[in-house]
């Protein structure tokens, strides 16, 4: 693999555009995947409390490390600083106090001292976890227990303390809309660096993106491949990227996979790009796409496959009883 290619972030750290997506890979293949993935030349690797696997994650990272300084056995030297881990604060750490509690639940998992980047990974919060696995806490109604009263900013404060302790580089949000993005912008002292959303070439996300440009604001685009591994929503959009008959043409014309023209196009957008996989072959060839170069054709060929918001696959929590009367939504839109 070609040397990494970095976007710079609003804290002046440098992110690597490439990253191994996380959710969803079992405990018991993850360590091996993101070993894999870093002998691979991937890194950044994007994981979060939420995927029940930072410590396999963290697993995997130190394997790496180990290897990579030989007999030596330090864990957060120059190597450390050579890849970008990435997790995020679970829905139902947004209170006051857990921001620094779940950081630092994710950081012994990960084994860390640091993280590159920590995310907030929802605007709206979850109240009354029973305990810490309780990802999803229930109201006495059995529907999911919504805190109607998350207060992002007093959110946003604790995590910009998060970067005065040290625990981590930089803070940005997911799954945001440009209003919510708006209001921390007004207010932060340390301005969100990255928005963690929805991407694929059938939605391109094209007003949000020049929002954050406008406001240097660096994305990532999740489910880059169509996310064709998860159980959807009976009503949800289904994309079919890797099938397209536009991109297996583009893909011919390099001799690549479909795979890396959908990952491979937002690289050249400088939007980071975390396609997940736990097989030892894909995690390798999803990653070999900095030796080709798609051309401004066949950009703009592929700009043209975007429908927009209604290519929107991910709308589990949107669909979650009593989201639609939060005052943040409409949600992630
Ligand atoms: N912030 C948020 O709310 C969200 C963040 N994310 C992040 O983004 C990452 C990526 O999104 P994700 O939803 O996983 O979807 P992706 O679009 O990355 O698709 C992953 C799926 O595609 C399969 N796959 C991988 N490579 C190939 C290939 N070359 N050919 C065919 N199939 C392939 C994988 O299976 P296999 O493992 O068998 O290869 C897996 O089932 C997540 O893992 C997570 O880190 C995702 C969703 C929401
Ligand atoms: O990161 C994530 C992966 O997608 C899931 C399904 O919507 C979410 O649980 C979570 O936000």
């Amino acid at each position: 693999m070609a040397a990494q290619k970095n976007v710079k972030l609003s804290s002046g750290k440098m992110m690597p555009l490439l990253g191994l997506g996380c959710w969803q890979s079992p405990p018991e293949e993850v360590a091996i995947a993101v070993e894999t993935a870093l002998d691979a030349g991937y890194r950044h690797i994007d994981t979060a409390y939420n995927y029940l696997n930072e410590e396999a994650v963290g697993k995997g990272i130190h394997a790496w490390m180990n290897k990579a300084k030989g007999a030596s056995k330090i864990i957060n030297g120059a190597v450390r600083k050579e890849i970008f881990v990435v997790t995020k604060l679970p829905m139902i750490g947004m209170y006051a106090g857990g921001i620094e509690e779940y950081l630092r639940k994710s950081l012994k998992k990960l084994q860390l001292d640091y993280v590159d980047l920590y995310l907030v990974h929802s605007p709206i919060g979850f109240k009354g976890a029973a305990h810490d696995k309780d990802l999803m806490p229930k109201n006495k109604d059995g529907l999911v227990n919504i805190d109607y009263g998350t207060d992002q900013i007093a959110v946003w404060k604790e995590m910009e303390k998060m970067v005065d302790l040290g625990l981590t580089k930089s803070i940005g949000v997911s799954n945001f809309n440009e209003k919510q993005l708006r209001r921390l912008l007004a207010i932060g002292r340390i301005p969100p660096a990255v928005n963690q959303i929805e991407m694929h070439l059938e939605f391109q996300q094209l007003e949000m993106h020049k929002f954050c440009k406008e406001n240097n604001i660096i994305l990532t685009a999740y489910g880059p491949l169509g996310s064709p591994g998860r159980q959807y929503l009976n009503d949800s959009y289904k994309p079919q990227l890797l099938n397209n008959a536009l991109v297996k043409m583009v893909a011919d014309h390099h001799k690549v996979t479909t795979a890396q023209v959908l990952i491979r196009y937002w690289i050249q957008r400088n939007v980071v790009v975390i396609p997940k996989s736990t097989n030892k072959g894909r995690i390798q060839v999803n990653g070999d796409v900095l030796g080709f170069q798609l051309t401004e054709q066949e950009m703009e060929a592929l700009l043209g496959l975007n429908k927009g918001p209604s290519c929107r696959s991910f709308r589990q929590y949107a669909m979650i009883p009593g989201v639609k009367e939060h005052a943040d939504c409409p949600f992630f839109v």
